[in-house]
């Protein structure tokens, strides 16, 4: 149909056609790979690069020579294949837009990838459900004797007869989604089971979820596409940027991730380590706010807010992380910040999500290139910063994460073989974990206080009240406001900075009536459940007041608020976050007036998303500081 004749199994290469298509397949579902966060990595995946560049050159070359033969022979033939019919576009110049030989190729190889991938597998099921169930199988073969009989064979025009059949298809359909999960884009607003979906977002369609139901219901939004297949392709990308790293994030339960966790809450995550960065963390905060205070100075200036708390949040984790501030050139000549973005952004690649799984790979070879080379530059740089801390020895007094890792490495107390690529494991773990979400949380959080300026007048109230406007927020005065904790509480509700969460099952149960297999993969849909409107009243509006008198808290206890996960994989550095998130959203909020630029009214302003490892905004948050304090910064 596509190609016009059938093709021995050679021809495409020496493994063989269906062999390469399945590979293709395979490559883009690799299985492993559900299991982990996006930007997780996982072991072992160079081998993928080179089997997606393999073949990617094997379908370039064999789609290429099949245009050639069509090209040749175009003129002998009396019926039309897909390939001539496209030669006709191409040549009529009918198309809309430029339509030349790349375009061929990418329809074709997504023909036949499709169509060999799909059909099959639904006849598979249909007929393995016949099996299972010889009274339907019987039945289907009495409804074919009396409408067929059998002195012939079927044909196409028996099908419309064949009632049973087509509910035989339709169960086998229902029960084995071919393609389980759909992505979509919404192209106007509307309501789906009471959730508001704005024009343009992205909307996954849940067939089913891994193990074969459906636990959360349809996965709204501009979700990291974990569910979706395509997603598959984009998570092979970015773990191949940590191929040679053995990380914690990525690693399945099992004593590996149990010793570095273990190693990671001890001693990186204990109150005693969050404490010792307390001096720098409000030196860095006033920092900020001074460098504000003088740009702005009297003048009613638009500073760009989300690249403000991006930098901030950068210099503390490379001060927690590295003990030093990391100048953008550091890393890379294209910047530290830029290149962690794009890590984030080779994750959500656009062009690949609005694929199907087997889709995109024609297109792979600039990406891939774009990942070995960072996964270079982050060795390399991380090699660097461990041998200027072994250089560097016991000067230091404070101890950064590496100091603190170096020592375990030369103790020998880790309880595995604990060496220099499990550090730099641990260290790209906390760099990408830590650049994105925090500083994603507070520019949500401004968000919805520009958007709501009652619920901002009502927090600075609270914080001339406790703190004062003689002098900047202290962390000790988190604890004594309490508004402050519900608005924060809201922010993470509302945004949830890791939308949806992979896990597996470890034993059988049953969730809600479905029973999960040991070891399905399930996904958590936290952006589901903080939305759901059989547990918030008014889910989509930003209420702190919901929490006045409320129990509920956000540290993995009340299952309806998860923003940092729950059990034995939440986040480790939880108590941190909050402890940053409160802080910086604090002093902002005390030490400036804020207005938005423009004129724009606060119910214009977007909460557009950007796809990426922390849903953040699409755009950056843009607003006008006026400083209130009567103390100089
Ligand atoms: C507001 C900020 C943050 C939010 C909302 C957040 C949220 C999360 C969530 C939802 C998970 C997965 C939980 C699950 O699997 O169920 C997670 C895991 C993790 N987070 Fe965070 N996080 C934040 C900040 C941080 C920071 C600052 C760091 C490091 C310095 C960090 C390090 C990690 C690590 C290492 C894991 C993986 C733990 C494991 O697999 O055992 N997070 N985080």
């Amino acid at each position: 149909m596509v190609f016009g004749k059938k093709y021995m199994d050679e021809y495409l290469d020496k493994r063989g056609f269906k062999a390469v298509v399945n590979e293709v397949e395979h490559l883009a579902a690799t299985p492993n790979l559900g299991d982990f966060f996006p930007f997780l990595g996982v072991i072992d995946l160079q081998g993928l690069t080179r089997r997606l560049k393999d073949l990617s050159k094997v379908f370039d070359e064999f789609l290429e020579k099949i245009i050639d033969e069509h090209v040749q022979s175009r003129d002998q033939k009396q019926s039309k294949d897909f390939v001539d019919t496209m030669l006709d576009i191409m040549q009529s110049g009918e198309a809309e837009f430029q339509f030349d030989r790349s375009h061929i190729k990418a329809i074709l190889f997504e023909m036949l990838i499709a169509a060999i991938g799909t059909s099959p597998s639904a006849i598979e099921w249909i007929l393995t459900e016949l099996l299972r169930h010889p009274h339907v199988m019987k039945k289907l073969q009495k409804e074919l004797e009396q409408v067929v009989g059998l002195e012939k064979m079927v044909k196409e025009s028996d099908l419309e007869n064949l009632n049973y059949l087509d509910m035989v298809v339709k169960e086998g359909l229902r029960l084995h989604a071919v393609a389980p999960v759909a992505p979509h884009k919404a192209m106007e607003d509307c309501v789906v089971n009471s959730f508001h979906i704005q024009i343009g977002s992205r909307i996954m369609i849940t067939f089913m979820l891994f193990t074969g139901i459906q636990i959360f219901g349809l996965n709204l939004k501009s979700f990291f596409p974990r569910g979706c297949p395509a997603m598959q392709l984009a998570i092979v990308l970015v773990d191949l940027i940590v191929a040679q790293l053995r990380n914690m994030i990525s690693a399945k339960h099992g004593p590996y991730w149990r010793n570095m966790r273990k190693l990671c809450t001890q001693h990186l995550f204990s109150n005693q380590k969050i404490n010792s960065f307390q001096s720098m963390r409000r030196q860095q905060v006033e920092l900020m706010i001074k460098s504000l205070k003088n740009e702005t100075c009297d003048h009613r200036v638009v500073v760009d807010l989300s690249a403000k708390i991006s930098s901030l949040n950068a210099d503390l984790t490379c001060l927690m992380v590295f003990g030093k501030k990391y100048m953008d050139e550091d890393l890379d000549k294209r910047g530290f910040k830029a290149l962690v973005k794009e890590v984030d952004e080779l994750a959500a690649t656009p062009n690949l999500e609005d694929f199907f799984p087997f889709l995109g790979v024609i297109d792979l070879q600039g990406l891939t290139h774009r990942l070995k080379d960072l996964s270079k530059v982050f060795d390399d740089f991380l090699e660097k910063i461990i041998d200027e801390h072994v250089q560097s020895g016991d000067q230091k007094q404070s101890k950064d994460f590496v100091n603190t890792m170096l020592d375990i490495m030369q103790s020998g107390e880790a309880e595995f073989q604990f060496g220099r690529s499990h550090i730099k494991a641990i260290l790209f773990d906390m760099l990408v974990a830590a650049m994105g979400t925090s500083a994603t949380a507070i520019e949500w959080i401004l968000t919805e206080l520009l958007r709501h300026p009652h619920v901002m007048k009502k927090l600075q109230k609270e914080l001339e009240e406790v703190v004062g406007l003689e002098r900047m927020v202290k962390e000790s005065d988190l604890e004594n406001l309490n508004y402050l904790d519900m608005v924060v509480k809201e922010g993470l509700r509302l945004h949830a900075v890791a939308p949806l969460v992979p896990h597996e099952a470890m034993e059988d149960c049953v969730v809600n009536s479905f029973h999960i297999q040991n070891g399905s993969r399930i996904m958590i849909n936290y952006y589901a459940v903080q939305r759901d409107p059989n547990i918030w009243p008014e889910p989509e509006k930003f209420l702190p007041e919901r929490f006045a008198g409320s129990s509920i808290d956000i540290r993995g206890h009340d299952f309806q608020l998860l923003p940092f996960g729950s059990g034995r994989r939440s986040c480790p550095a939880m108590q941190l976050a909050i402890v940053l998130v409160q802080l910086i959203v604090a002093q902002l909020v005390h030490c400036f007036d804020w207005e938005l630029p423009n004129g724009m009214q606060p119910c214009e302003l977007d909460v557009e998303e950007h796809f990426g490892l922390a849903t953040s905004r699409a755009n950056h948050l843009m607003a006008i500081p006026t400083y209130r304090l009567n103390i100089n910064a």
